[in-house]
């Protein structure tokens, strides 16, 4: 048994982090023989609601968890984490617009970025699932400058779950002979959901399935799959988003097998064309906790119009963004 890490939850009285903090204390995403100092950190409004959280951490009597600390001071949530879950944001509820969201939680990020710089392991892995993650993630590593750009990432691991659902109920097969689909770009509907380098049974998706469906429904059906689950829950996805978090770490933690690759969204230095200091999701796969973009992958004129969509949008969020951060 090693000595314990300590792993920050964010939000950690919300939807997500009451199905996320199960999956981790249970040793799922660190391993069966990493012990856990887990801190968690909500609002003040919520600390009430939190300490029902901890009660039933403590309940679950996980042979893992050494200690659990709640609060809402985030000096004490970042001490030392080796890991960041950053959840806590206001989700998007129907009527909503995506923008409503952006002025509210960019600020979060800052305030959290300033913690992790000053509180945080420099070698800290941090996921931002909390929206707009993307732009989120890259206001976060912006104002923690002291740690590098590389380990901050947002979340886009929910799209590849859903994408490779898609093609395996469409094939009638299992979701674990689902491989290698991508996701481009902004966890946002321009994300583009691509099935060109995938394999189900090892064979080419694109041999199984009709390029008509690939280029139409299964796109949309992805980018849309979020709203999707709020208009019909009246609330946004959680247990999937924790599922998708913790695949997520635990691919950081443990490295991707020879010839599989992950999507996250990770600071762009410039691959396939993407401009540089925005946070994109790409291909990437990871060894000794360093992920890397793969590379050399085709990319046809269709691609290349969705790619240049999405990355649009990350331009003018991260703009929006800056002028929220910078009080303008
Ligand atoms: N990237 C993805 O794939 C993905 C998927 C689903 C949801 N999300 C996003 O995740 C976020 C959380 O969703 P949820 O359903 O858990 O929401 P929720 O409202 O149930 O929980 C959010 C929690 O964050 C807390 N919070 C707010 N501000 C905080 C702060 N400054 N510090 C710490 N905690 C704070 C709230 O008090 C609340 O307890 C939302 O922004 C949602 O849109 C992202
Ligand atoms: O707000 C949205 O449209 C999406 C919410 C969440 O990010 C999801 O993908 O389920």
């Amino acid at each position: 048994m090693s000595e314990p890490i300590r792993v920050v939850v964010t939000g950690a009285a919300g939807q997500i982090a009451y199905s996320l903090l199960y999956i981790i204390a249970n040793g799922e995403v660190f391993g069966k023989d990493q012990k856990l100092v887990l801190t968690l950190l909500d609002i003040p409004p919520m600390m009430g609601v939190l300490e029902g959280v901890v009660m039933e951490l403590h309940d679950c009597a996980f042979p893992l968890l050494t200690e659990v600390i709640p609060t809402a001071d985030p000096a004490v949530a970042f001490k030392d984490v080796s890991a960041a879950f950053l959840v806590g944001a206001m989700p998007r509820r129907e009527g909503m617009e995506r923008k409503d969201l952006l002025s509210a939680n960019v600020k979060i990020f800052k305030v959290q970025g300033e913690a992790l710089n000053n509180h945080a392991k420099k070698d800290v892995k941090v996921l931002v699932v909390g929206n707009p993650a993307n732009t989120n993630a890259l206001i976060c590593s912006h104002f923690a400058p002291s740690i590098p750009k590389e380990n901050f990432t947002a979340m886009t691991r929910l799209d590849q779950n859903r994408a490779r659902a898609q093609i395996a109920q469409r094939l009638g097969t299992d979701i674990s002979n689902v491989k290698n689909l991508i996701i481009w770009g902004n966890h946002s509907a321009t994300q583009y959901p691509d099935a060109a380098n995938g394999t189900a049974n090892g064979k080419p998706v694109t041999d199984l399935v009709e390029a008509s469906y690939l280029q139409s429904d299964f796109v949309t059906t992805v980018q849309k799959r979020g709203a999707a689950v709020i208009a019909a829950r009246k609330m946004s996805s959680a247990m999937s988003a924790a599922k998708a978090a913790a695949d997520h770490i635990r691919d950081w933690w443990h490295g991707t097998e020879s010839g599989r690759f992950v999507s996250m969204g990770v600071v762009s230095d410039g691959s396939y064309g993407i401009p540089k200091d925005i946070v994109f999701s790409f291909p990437v796969e990871i060894k000794n906790k360093q992920w890397k973009i793969v590379q050399g992958l085709k990319l046809d004129s269709f691609a290349r119009s969705k790619l240049d969509i999405t990355t649009k949008e990350l331009l003018e969020e991260k703009e929006e963004a800056m002028a929220v951060c910078n009080g303008n």
